[in-house]
């Protein structure tokens, strides 16, 4: 992965990028449409029936040529292949990424046999009701346990898929704070519940943490005689370590190592979603990821939709100076959303260390936040209109029905999208004033406050609706999207060293090392210290 590696900023095209910058750096959006008709047309693609428009994106048409041509140059062809065909992208941990294998877009790597039957087997008897627990009651309820990878896609996959009156309850449980679980906890009946115990390393301390008190909970209320295993599964690839922990080997669902934490809803892990949607719908939301594999592994990538998020993410983050990105879906179902582009976006591509180990003289992933709407126009969306930033938003619009909220669900996107991007003029706030007939002076001293710069970028990416195929498939744009970036700027997408060292520093803390730590965190720790002691 390291041969003939340039750098970026070293590459010709991007050198040229940089002049298209100068160029449309100050361009408005506004009229760039009242000058080109056809801007739409030659600024949005068609995928199926997915709509992706980056028209209201500060670029034009040279510029996104431009970006093409950084893409071939950065020999992007040569990485998706690899990709596909099992190279070890992972080039420091010297694995391959193949998360697509899960969703059958390509074989898994060599040697490795790939069975999902016995964790849908079990899936498919815990909503049939066939799982019972030590006292002979079925299980109603499942609890996953797990953080980062191993709760945030499956529980952002649960809220926008879910519906009601399902055959067993699934809650999900990630932070170490005991609150979480207390809460679960006082919803669950100890013969009825099931925990699966999420853990690809099957050592991180939140998650063992939570296990080691759900089991407490268990033996308090059904003694430990009985045994608790049949409350427990776990998926992992540490399955030792998980049958070591006391879950029963027949329930230790394997997730290779070849699948990265934060892309392995389509594994094991997805033995939650399994159970809340049952096998039809996981297969739907596997099918929408294959297809969009499909489109990113074969389509020019002129009309790639992965590959075009991708330039065009990297030519407001590099090129724009643009340093966020607010992800903004237009539904409910996809109210956890960012938070699992959070992880997906930032600890892949939240690094500084390139292939060649020298480090990246340029930015790489933009801080990814935002909400959905309209909740956030309320909120956030102040800022956009009149703050001092540039933010680029990804607008997500699944249409849904004919209805009439949901029709005034989707105007509003539309509506910010155009809002922030024409924004209004002294002359439209002193006109919009006169009109509520305010005397002069009003209109001279409140018209200042009434003025939007406008321009604002955004992407709309619009469905049909938030079914598991369209969310399969939305999943797997945004997961190509940042291996896109990651791969042009020369960054490992599938490690994540980075996270490690405040691990270590907890476990010093645990351990006792205040004393030698820096002045603030020793502090700290004394005064904490106190206030247990007092509290
Ligand atoms: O699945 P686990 O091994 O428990 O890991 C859970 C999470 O913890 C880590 O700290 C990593 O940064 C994440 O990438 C991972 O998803």
């Amino acid at each position: 992965m390291t041969e003939n590696f340039l750098p970026p900023q070293q590459r010709a095209t991007w050198q040229a990028l940089e002049a298209h910058a100068q160029r449309l750096t100050s361009l408005s959006l506004r009229e760039a449409f009242a000058s080109d008709p056809g801007r739409f047309r030659s600024l949005s693609r068609k995928h199926g029936d997915l709509l992706a428009d980056f028209s209201k994106q500060r670029l034009d048409t040279a510029a996104l040529e431009a970006l093409l041509a950084l893409a071939e140059q950065s020999e992007l062809k040569r990485g998706i292949c690899a990709l596909f065909a099992a190279a070890q992208v992972n080039f420091t941990e010297g694995r391959p990424a193949l998360h697509m294998a899960l969703r059958g877009s390509c074989p898994p790597p060599a040697g490795a046999i790939l069975d999902d039957g016995p964790v849908r087997r079990f899936a498919a008897a815990l909503r049939a009701g066939e799982i019972r627990g030590t006292t002979g009651k079925p299980i109603t309820r499942v609890i996953n346990l797990g953080i980062g990878g191993s709760d945030l896609g499956p529980r952002m996959v649960f809220e926008a898929l879910r519906e009601p009156g399902p055959p067993v309850e699934v809650e999900f449980v990630a932070n170490i704070d005991p609150r979480e679980l207390d809460e679960a906890l006082a919803r669950a009946e100890p013969d009825s519940t099931l925990f699966v115990i999420s853990s690809k390393s099957f050592s991180t301390a939140e998650t063992l943490a939570n296990a080691c008190a759900a089991r407490a909970w268990l033996a308090a209320a059904l003694g430990e005689e009985k045994g608790l295993s049949a409350h427990f599964a776990a998926v992992s690839n540490a399955t030792t370590a998980a049958a070591a922990f006391g879950v029963a080997q027949e329930r230790v669902f394997a997730l290779p190592e070849w699948v990265g934490g934060r892309y392995s809803v389509w594994s094991a892990i997805g033995l939650p979603l399994l159970v809340a949607i049952g096998e039809a719908r996981f297969d739907a939301l596997l099918a929408g990821a294959r297809a969009m594999d499909e489109h990113f592994r074969d389509a020019p990538f002129a009309d790639n939709l992965p590959v075009l998020m991708g330039l065009i993410g990297l030519w407001n983050t590099d090129f724009l100076g643009m340093e966020t990105l607010a992800v903004l879906p237009y539904a409910h179902g996809l109210r956890n959303f960012a938070a699992w582009l959070q992880q997906l976006e930032m600890e892949s591509n939240g690094k500084r260390a390139l292939r060649d180990g020298s480090t990246s003289a340029v930015s790489t992933s933009p801080v990814v936040w935002g909400g959905v709407g309209t909740v956030g126009q309320h909120a956030f969306h102040q800022l956009f209109y009149q703050g001092t930033r540039h933010i680029p938003m990804d607008f997500i619009v699944p249409v849904g029905e004919d209805e009439p909220r949901q029709r005034a669900l989707i105007d509003n996107a539309f509506a910010q999208s155009a809002a922030l991007m024409n924004g209004r003029d002294l002359a439209g706030a002193r006109a919009a004033l006169e009109a509520k007939g305010l005397p002069a002076a009003e209109v001279d001293r409140l018209a200042p406050h009434l003025v939007s710069p406008g321009n604002q970028p955004s992407t709309t990416l619009l469905l049909p609706c938030l079914d598991a195929f369209h969310l399969g498939a939305l999943l797997a744009l945004y997961e190509h999207k940042v291996f896109v970036q990651g791969w042009i700027w020369g960054i490992n997408s599938f490690d994540q060293y980075g996270v490690e060292l405040g691990k270590e520093m907890a476990r010093a803390l645990a351990q006792g090392a205040g004393g030698a730590q820096d002045g603030s965190t020793a502090a700290l720790l004394q005064a904490a210290e106190a206030l247990r002691r007092t509290g």
